[in-house]
C-alpha cells in the first residue's frame, strides 16, 4: 500500500515523503504533534492525513494485521501452547505462552521475570503431553551475563518443580545441551543474531522457543532522547523480525523488558534539599512507550509484593504474574514465588 492509495492532497503527500515515512502503517505509530514536527505540516493537514491512513488501513489490512486476526486467531484458538511449568500460571495464561506471537514480560528488578524465561527454556524441551513443545531454546542475553549457576540449579530441582512428569522423562532429557546462549551488547549484533543465527536453529528444529532479554537494554543505551524517530523505526524493524520469526515456525517469542516510573507529585519540606523530596505516589509502566507496546500480543507484568511466604524451609517474596493484555486472555493475575526449585503460583 503506498500514497497513492490515500486521499490526500499532493502537498502533503510531498511533505510526507520528505519525511522519509515509507509507508501508510508508519504514520499510524506517530501522534498528531510528532507528525507536526516530522512533515513540518499544519495540525489540521496532519488530522487529514491521520483520518486517511486510518481508513485506508482499515479497508486495507496489513499482512500483520490479517495474520493476527486469522492465524494467530486459529493458532490461540487451537491451543497449542507452551506450558510455564507451573499449573496455577498455566490456568492464568490458558495453557502458556501462544506459539505464534511476541509475549512481552516486564517488570521491576528482582521482580522473577529471568527465572521464569529460564523456566520456560526448561519446560520447552518436554513433549506436547507434558505442555512442551520438544525442542530447545535460545537466549539472547543483552545486558547481564547469562546465569547459568542458576539454570544448572533449576535444572537439578527439575524433579521436584514437574511432580506431573514420569522422574524417568526428566532425567532423559539433556536439558543444558538444548539452550543456544547468545550475547548481544549492541543493535547490530542483535540484527545479525535475529537475521542468520536465530532462523538456522529455528529452521533446523533445534528450538522452538526465542528468549530477549531485555529488549529496553539495547534500545535504551543506543539512542538519545533526541533521537526518538530513529529508535521507533529501529524498534519496529526489530519487532516485525520477531514477528515473522516467530509465525514462520510457530515459535513463541519471549522479551523481557524493564519499567519506567512516573512521579506524580513530590513532598518536599520547606527547608530540605531537592533530594530530600519523596515521591507521594508512582506510576509504572513498561519501558519504550507505545511503539513497542502496539508490536506485543501479550504483555505480561512481575510484580514484587510486600509480604513473604514460607514454604518448607524456604522463604521468598511474594510476586503477583498479571495479564495485562492478550486477545485470549481476560485481565487477571495470580500471587507468585521464586522458589529454588523455579517459579510457581501460590494456592491462596
Ligand atoms: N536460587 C534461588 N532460589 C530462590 N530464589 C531465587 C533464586 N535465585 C534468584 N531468586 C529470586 O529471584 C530474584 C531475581 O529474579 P530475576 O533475576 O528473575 O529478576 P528480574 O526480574 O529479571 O530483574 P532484572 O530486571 O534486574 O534482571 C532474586 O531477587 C531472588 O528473589
Amino acid at each position: 500500500m503506498n500514497w497513492d492509495h490515500l486521499e490526500l492532497d499532493q502537498r502533503v503527500v510531498s511533505a510526507v515523503r520528505r519525511a522519509k515515512l515509507k509507508s501508510v502503517r508508519e504514520v499510524l505509530c506517530f501522534s498528531g504533534p510528532d507528525l507536526q514536527r516530522l512533515t513540518g505540516l499544519s495540525r489540521s493537514d496532519v488530522q487529514q492525513l491521520l483520518t486517511a491512513a486510518a481508513t485506508t488501513c482499515r479497508r486495507h489490512p496489513p499482512v500483520s494485521a490479517l495474520l493476527l486476526y486469522h492465524g494467530e486467531c486459529r493458532r490461540l484458538e487451537s491451543g497449542l501452547r507452551l506450558g510455564v511449568g507451573c499449573p496455577v500460571l498455566n490456568e492464568l495464561l490458558r495453557g502458556g505462552l501462544p506459539v505464534g506471537g511476541v509475549t512481552e514480560l516486564s517488570g521491576e528488578s528482582g521482580a522473577g521475570k529471568t527465572q521464569l524465561a529460564l523456566q520456560l527454556c526448561l519446560s520447552v524441551q518436554y513433549p506436547t503431553e507434558h505442555k512442551g513443545l520438544n525442542s530447545g531454546a535460545v537466549y539472547i542475553s543483552t545486558e547481564d551475563s547469562f546465569p547459568i549457576r542458576r539454570l544448572q540449579q533449576l535444572i537439578r530441582e527439575q524433579s521436584s518443580l514437574r511432580s506431573d512428569v514420569p522422574p524417568s522423562l526428566i532425567s532423559s532429557l539433556q536439558f543444558s545441551d538444548h539452550i543456544y546462549i547468545e550475547h548481544a551488547a549492541d543493535l547490530e549484533s542483535l540484527q545479525v543474531c535475529l537475521s542468520r543465527r536465530v532462523p538456522l536453529l529455528l529452521a533446523r528444529g533445534l528450538v522452538r522457543l526465542v528468549v530477549v532479554d531485555s529488549v529496553a537494554a539495547l534500545f535504551r543505551s543506543e539512542f538519545q532522547a533526541a533521537d526518538w524517530l530513529e529508535r521507533n523505526k529501529q524498534l519496529i524493524a526489530f519487532s516485525s523480525t520477531l514477528h515473522h520469526l516467530s509465525q514462520e515456525f510457530t515459535t513463541p517469542v519471549l522479551c523481557i523488558n524493564q519499567v519506567i516510573y512516573t512521579f506524580h507529585s513530590w513532598i518536599t519540606h520547606p527547608k530540605a534539599s531537592a533530594r530530600d523530596s519523596v515521591p507521594l505516589s508512582s506510576n509504572v509502566s513498561p519501558a519504550l512507550g507505545l511503539a513497542w507496546a502496539n508490536q506485543v500480543m501479550v504483555r505480561l507484568m512481575m510484580w514484587r509484593l510486600q509480604e513473604t511466604v514460607v514454604r518448607g524451609d524456604q522463604s521468598s517474596v511474594l510476586r503477583k504474574l498479571e495479564v495485562v493484555f492478550a486477545p485470549h486472555l481476560a485481565r487477571d493475575s495470580r500471587d507468585t514465588a521464586v522458589w529454588r526449585e523455579g517459579v510457581q503460583g501460590v494456592y491462596a
